[in-house]
């Protein structure tokens, strides 16, 4: 199933990089003031650049346009101005001290592996960086460089830690929104994600399935048996169309949605047919038969329907299989 876009207005990463921006914008502001004064000119301009970036990207997530280098503008030039502001300023400024907050700053927006390569980079050429700065009567500068070695490393493992657990966090949460609980095939939503990926390529089938004489089913056995026919009927299907492929509906009506040609799906949906007229369903005491009718849509060479139009299609030859008796496949 794919993954949500991770650039998408809504999303925790942007809102951390416009909170990121907002802030930045207001501390470069600041700092440059005061570097103005001190007469440190050229830090002065990193961080009115730093400022105009950080409103550039801001307005870029407002408009919903920012795309993924243009994320990259703000925490980079970020680590750009503290490395040139660590080069420049002597030591005891303690300027060094905002590379501290790079690696969460890159874990969150960027994940596990563009956060690690991006802390170490930064960590090694800030301790590089303060190194090679002289010591005086005053402080050493191996101390410094130990002490923000071990500082940097432990808010690296928390960051590293922190944005494991998150996305684990997030993709079952995904998976949850996704699922449909009784049965555990994906539902609608999962449709429309499915379709939003897989229309790209061409051949894309669907195939609507809807149980014959379910309310039969409830009637003459309770509920509960119903419910496991749909759980051992989807399960069925699965098996043969594959589990990302199963799709239910609502009620008793699912979906086959299949990277293939319509007469290899309608393929697939007579052998899910001819599988589950075959099968014995058990409850309690009781064994139950159950059949299903199925309609078949395609998309041509270009994706030239959308869910709806391939859904409404489907639908139709779904009710021609009804019509001309259930337990039967329709494909034209
Ligand atoms: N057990 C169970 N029943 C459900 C669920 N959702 C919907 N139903 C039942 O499914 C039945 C659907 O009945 P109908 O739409 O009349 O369709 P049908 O009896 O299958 O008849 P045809 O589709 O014309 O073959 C209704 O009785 C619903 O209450 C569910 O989650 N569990």
């Amino acid at each position: 199933m794919p993954e949500a876009n991770i650039y998408d207005p809504d999303l925790l990463t942007n809102r951390v990089l416009r909170g990121l921006a907002i802030a930045l914008t207001v501390l470069a502001i600041v700092l440059s003031a005061l570097n103005i004064y001190l007469e440190q000119y050229s830090l002065a301009v990193f961080e009115w650049g730093l400022a105009l970036a950080c409103i550039f990207v801001y307005f870029q997530i407002e408009r919903h346009k920012l795309t993924f280098l243009q994320s990259l503008i703000v925490p980079y030039f970020l680590a750009i101005v503290v490395i040139f502001g660590t080069v420049g300023a002597p030591v005891q400024n303690g300027l060094y001290l905002w590379t501290l907050i790079l690696p969460t700053i890159f874990y969150l927006l960027y994940g596990r592996d563009h956060g690690f390569w991006a802390t170490l980079i930064i960590g090694v050429i800030q301790l590089i960086n303060i190194l090679s700065k002289d010591s005086s009567a005053f402080y050493e500068v191996e101390r410094i460089a130990t002490n923000f070695a071990l500082a940097y490393l432990t808010l690296w493992v928390v960051s590293r830690a922190y944005e494991i657990n998150r996305k684990k966090a997030q993709l079952a949460l995904q998976q949850l929104a996704l699922k449909d609980s009784l049965t555990q095939a994906y539902n609608r939503l999962g449709l429309k994600q499915y379709f939003r990926d897989a229309v790209k390529s061409s051949n894309l089938s669907l195939v609507m399935l809807d149980i014959d004489f379910f309310k039969k089913i409830n009637d003459d056995y309770g509920h509960e048996a119903g419910d496991q026919i749909l759980q051992q009927v989807t399960q069925l299907m699965q098996k043969i169309a594959g589990e990302q492929s199963v799709f239910r509906l609502g009620g008793e009506e699912f979906c086959l949605l299949l990277q293939m040609p319509k007469a290899e799906a309608a393929n697939i949906a007579e052998e899910c047919r001819v599988l589950v007229e075959s099968s014995v369903f058990h409850y309690k005491n009781d064994t139950l038969k159950c059949t299903f009718s199925g309609g078949v849509a395609g998309i041509g060479g270009k994706a030239d329907k959308d869910l709806s139009q391939l859904l409404a299609e489907a639908d139709k030859k779904l009710y021609q299989a009804k019509h001309n008796g259930r337990n039967q496949i329709v494909v034209d």
